[in-house]
C-alpha cells in the first residue's frame, strides 16, 4: 500500500476527534519527499464564484528582481540533451517532461490570498493555496491555478482528466482558433498526449470493472493556454479499492509531469534538474473516510515566501520536439501566474520571458 494511502487510512481508523471529516494534503513531485497532510478546522463547499475568496485584489506587485532558473538557453540545452538520450535509447525512452523556474523578488511581502483571488478570475481552472509550513515542510505557501485533474473518486466512480500537448492562446479570434486547430492536428502533440492516457489507463485498469475514454481526445482551454485533454472515466471493482488519495499516489507522477517509461524519465529529470521541483508538478487534494476525494496536479503555481516567489513551468519532450519551441511553451505557461501578479503583458519584464 502506498505511504499516502497508509497514512490516511491509519488516520481515519484512529481515535482522533473529527476523523469523520476529511484530510487535505499535498504531495511533492519527488515521491520520496515529505507529504503534507492536514485536518482542516473548517470545510466549506462551493466554487470560487460563491464569494469564498476576497473579491478585490491589489492591482499588482512591484518587481524588484527576476531571474530565470536556469536561463532559457540552458533549458534549451537540456532539451537537446534529452533528445540525444532518446535517440541513444533506441526508442525506449519516449517522453521526458523538463521544467524550468522563474524567481521573482517583490519589494515587499506578497499576500498569497490576493494572488489566488486574481487566479480565480479564470473559471476554467482549479485554484489552490496550501500552507506548506503545516508539517514542517518549510515556511512557504504554494498558490496556483491548475487545469489538470489527476484523480477524483466518488463512491466507485473514478475520473481523471490528463492534459498534455499545448499551444499559447492569442488575443485575436482567428489566430487563437488557428493555434487550437494546429494543436489538434499536431502528430507530435498527440503522441506526447497519448502516452499520458495510456499510462493512466494501465495503472487504473487492475482496480476497475469498467474504464474508458468515452469522449476521446479533445481541446481544453484556460485563459492563457490550449491543451489536448482526455477525460478518463472508470467504475471501481469494489468499495475496498484504494481511496482517492491512494489512487492519486498510484498515478503520480504521470507522464504529463514525469515521462515514459516513468523510472527512466525520472532518472533523466533528476540528472538534468538539480535544483528540484518541490511541490510544483506534485498533487494536491482531499480524501474522506469513505475514500472519496479529488486530487489535482499542482501546475501554474508559485511558491511564496515573504516577498520571494518561485514559479515553475514544464513541457513534454518527445522525439521531434524543438528546443526553442519548448522554451516558448514554458514561457507561455508562466503567463497565468504573471498576469495574476499584475504584471501587464506589455511590460518589458513579461516580454522577456513570455
Ligand atoms: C508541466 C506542465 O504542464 C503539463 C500539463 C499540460 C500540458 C503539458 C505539456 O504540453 O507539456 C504538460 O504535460 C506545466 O504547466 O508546467
Amino acid at each position: 500500500m502506498d505511504a499516502l494511502e497508509a497514512a490516511t487510512r491509519a488516520w481515519f481508523a484512529s481515535d482522533v476527534e473529527g476523523k469523520d471529516g476529511l484530510l487535505v494534503g499535498a504531495m511533492p513531485f519527488d515521491r520520496a519527499g515529505p507529504v503534507v497532510l492536514v485536518q482542516p478546522e473548517q470545510v466549506e463547499w462551493g466554487t470560487g464564484g460563491d464569494g469564498a475568496l476576497p473579491a478585490a485584489a491589489p492591482s499588482g506587485i512591484a518587481i524588484g528582481g527576476l531571474s530565470e532558473c536556469p536561463p532559457a538557453s540552458v533549458y534549451a540545452d537540456r532539451v537537446r540533451h534529452v533528445l540525444h538520450d532518446m535517440a541513444a535509447s533506441g526508442g525506449a525512452l519516449r517522453k521526458v517532461v523538463l521544467a524550468r523556474g522563474l524567481r521573482i523578488e517583490a519589494g515587499a511581502p506578497v499576500d498569497p490570498f490576493a494572488i489566488v483571488a486574481r487566479l480565480a478570475a479564470d473559471e476554467s481552472v482549479t485554484t489552490f493555496l496550501a500552507d506548506l509550513a503545516a508539517e514542517g515542510a518549510g515556511g512557504a505557501t504554494l498558490v496556483g491555478a491548475t487545469p489538470e485533474l489527476l484523480l477524483s473518486r466518488r463512491g466507485r466512480t473514478v475520473l481523471s482528466h490528463p492534459l498534455a500537448g499545448s499551444a499559447r492562446r492569442h488575443a485575436g479570434e482567428a489566430e487563437d482558433r488557428q493555434a487550437a486547430d494546429a494543436l489538434l492536428r499536431s502528430e507530435k502533440d498527440r503522441r506526447e498526449h497519448a502516452l499520458v492516457v495510456e499510462a493512466i489507463l494501465d495503472l487504473l485498469a487492475p482496480h476497475c470493472a469498467r474504464l474508458g475514454t468515452p469522449e476521446g481526445t479533445g481541446l481544453r482551454s484556460t485563459a492563457t493556454m490550449w491543451h489536448l485533454g482526455t477525460r478518463i472515466e472508470g467504475e471501481l471493482k469494489s468499495d475496498d479499492a484504494p481511496s482517492a488519495a491512494g489512487l492519486a499516489a498510484l498515478l503520480h507522477p504521470t507522464p504529463a509531469v514525469g515521462g515514459y517509461p516513468r523510472d527512466a524519465a525520472l532518472e533523466v529529470i533528476r540528472g538534468l534538474e538539480p535544483e528540484g521541483r518541490g511541490y510544483y508538478a506534485g498533487a494536491l487534494g482531499w480524501v474522506d473516510a469513505r475514500g472519496d476525494g479529488e486530487w489535482h496536479v499542482t501546475l501554474r503555481c508559485a511558491l511564496v515566501e515573504g516577498g520571494s516567489l518561485m514559479l515553475h513551468a514544464g513541457a513534454g519532450i518527445v522525439p521531434g520536439s524543438d528546443p526553442d519551441a519548448e522554451v516558448a511553451e514554458t514561457a507561455a505557461k508562466f503567463r497565468a501566474m504573471l498576469q495574476a501578479l499584475g504584471v501587464d503583458e506589455r511590460d518589458a519584464v513579461l516580454e522577456k520571458v513570455a
